[in-house]
């Protein structure tokens, strides 16, 4: 089935309809040329940037890696010699065939394949045959280092690039531990930052440990409930998946034990260690009394602040870098296109759809309401698309979920919800039809294409409001190897203090929504969320004035 055509033939779009918008606009038609690897001029509405060239540029740098020789962007590579390494200069050789950087004291030497998982560290041959029966044939460079390094229970901080395969490396860290079951509670503990990822990485150790007596624990809600009627039932699980919430939750309800937790995986590190989650991190960490704690935090984003506070709470750490520290995956090619202002975002993708794409694509918003209206506009199109966001029943979610996996749904909108973590291995194309907010939230949202050593697209629409922080986007598509017109190159970064008010809070845009009605029922939700807050800050008042 040509799914190319499929959806192109199910598009609409209604030249009449948005004949005015076109003329203001005019937007250039979809080829290749939009990207910015090959946007040669500053488009005559971004000229406020001053000094430009117009000659395209190509340096040593725009140069993909993948081209250049001794790169290890291959995904997983075979290596020949399975025995012992001689000596540290044969090490050293090794690491960097594989583009991967260790620091910290009395490494342990990485495995060269799977089988040296039972050869050198003892795993049980359960792992290996799971492996094999799952389709993992060869560790790709994050499993080869990192999962030496947890067998000798050391703390550190594992960075490699998106969709490098850095789960199986925690899952087989936390197999090697614990391989059986002990029904004396919770051994080994992985954080994630949302339920989603946290039921990916549950299944995914479900297939890992098959035919073995394992209990592994996805705490949800009902089971958590489960656990606080029956303690009994608290001591039947040996690994425990969680989100930092739930968690926490169930800690101050005295529902879970984890005196006895050996491992503490945190996965999406630097997301855990920021102000939203720090303080429930800091209340897990907190419960897991046991002296013998190993703690390994995971990300494909790592900035160095993040990096200073986790050394804080790591005994003599070690730190893996896989890759350019903070690069996106170099199997995806990354491009911007400039669509003037918010209206202009809506006629781009409308003219991708009825010009032809090939999905299934992820879109991303900045928020609930705006996906909510992206939704609107796009269900009429005779698109199979559907929205998923933190307001929609677990159900709801779970259900969307699955039938993108299965390619029933083709075109799924979303909010940073699905940013992180969530393994899609098919997904050809990423919208990021708001401007993403940080760099991090930039590599992880485009890092949900070009997986597993596949090739994977990204756009990023950007508007005039936008463009004070392109030059972030800019840094990370030439740090993964892609084309950038000098230009781009040339552009100022924003200060610090923009970029963090960025972080804090997206940029006011206008409605998506090209339909009043909908948009009046927008307005009416906008000022009653105002008005609720109004009235919140009167009762804080209320309280601080009374206990005055
Ligand atoms: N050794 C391997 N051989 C083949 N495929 C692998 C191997 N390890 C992992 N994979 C596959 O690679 C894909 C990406 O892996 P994973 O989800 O662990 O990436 P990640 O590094 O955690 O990415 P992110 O930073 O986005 O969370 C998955 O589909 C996984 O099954």
């Amino acid at each position: 089935m040509d799914f190319f055509k499929l959806l192109g033939a199910g598009a609409k779009f209604d030249k009449n309809r948005f004949k005015e918008d076109i003329a203001v606009f005019k937007p250039p038609q979809h080829t290749e040329n939009r990207s910015i690897g090959v946007v040669d001029t500053v488009p005559k509405e971004l000229d406020f940037f001053g000094d430009h060239h117009n000659q395209r540029h190509k340096t040593a740098d725009s140069i993909p890696k993948s081209q250049l020789s001794g790169s290890a962007s291959q995904f997983v590579r075979q290596e020949d010699d399975h025995a012992p390494f001689k000596d540290e200069e044969e090490v050293a050789a090794f690491l960097k065939r594989h583009r991967v950087n260790v620091s910290g004291t009395d490494v342990p030497h990485p495995i060269k394949s799977f089988e040296m998982l039972c050869k050198e560290h003892k795993f049980q041959p359960f792992v290996l045959r799971n492996l094999k029966t799952f389709g993992f044939k060869q560790p790709t460079p994050i499993q080869m280092q990192s999962v030496p390094v947890a067998v000798h229970r050391r703390d550190f901080i594992a960075n490699a690039p998106t969709g490098s395969g850095k789960t199986l490396a925690f899952l087989l860290s936390i197999l090697h531990q614990v391989h059986s079951e002990e029904k004396s509670g919770y051994r080994a503990v992985v954080v994630s930052p949302t339920r989603e990822l946290a039921t990916q990485i549950y299944e995914h150790l479900r297939n890992l440990t098959t035919g073995r007596k394992v209990k592994v624990c996805l705490m949800t809600k009902a089971n958590a409930a489960a656990q606080a009627q029956d303690p009994a039932m608290r001591q039947k699980y040996d690994i425990l998946i969680t989100t930092p919430m739930r968690l926490v939750h169930a800690i101050q309800n005295g529902e879970a034990d984890l005196s006895r937790v050996r491992s503490l995986v945190l996965d999406e590190a630097d997301s855990l260690m920021e102000k939203g989650f720090l303080e429930q991190v800091d209340e897990i960490l907190s419960a897991c009394t046991s002296t013998n704690l190993q703690i390994s935090l995971y990300s494909a984003t790592m900035p160095s602040s993040v990096e200073q506070m986790a050394k804080t709470i790591m005994k003599d750490p070690i730190r893996i870098i896989v890759g350019t520290q903070n690069a996106a995956t170099e199997s995806i090619e990354q491009n911007l296109v400039f669509v003037g202002q918010e209206e202009g975002k809506l006629i781009e993708l409308r003219n991708m759809i009825a010009t032809g794409f090939k999905p299934p694509c992820l879109i991303f918003v900045q928020s609930i309401e705006r996906a909510k209206e992206l939704f609107h506009e796009l269900v009429f199109e005779g698109i199979n698309v559907e929205v998923i966001h933190s307001e929609r029943t677990q159900t709801q979610r779970n259900k969307i979920v699955q039938k993108f996996r299965s390619g029933e749904l083709w075109v799924l909108i979303c909010t940073e919800l699905m940013a992180r973590g969530i393994d899609f291995k098919g997904i050809n194309l990423v919208i990021n039809y708001d401007f993403p907010q940080s760099t991090q939230s930039y590599i992880h949202r485009i890092g949900r294409t070009g997986r597993a050593g596949r090739p994977g697209k990204a756009i990023t629409y950007f508007t005039k409001e936008d463009a004070p922080y392109l030059k972030t986007i800019v840094n990370v598509m030439r740090e993964s190897g892609c084309q950038v017109p000098e230009w781009m190159l040339k552009l100022r970064n924003p200060a610090k203090k923009d970029k963090k008010k960025m972080k804090k809070a997206p940029i006011e845009r206008d409605s998506i929504s090209t339909t009043p009605k909908y948009d009046a029922k927008r307005q009416k939700h906008k000022r009653q969320i105002v008005e609720q807050s109004k009235a919140k800050k009167l009762r804080t008042q209320d309280v601080s004035i009374s206990e005055s």
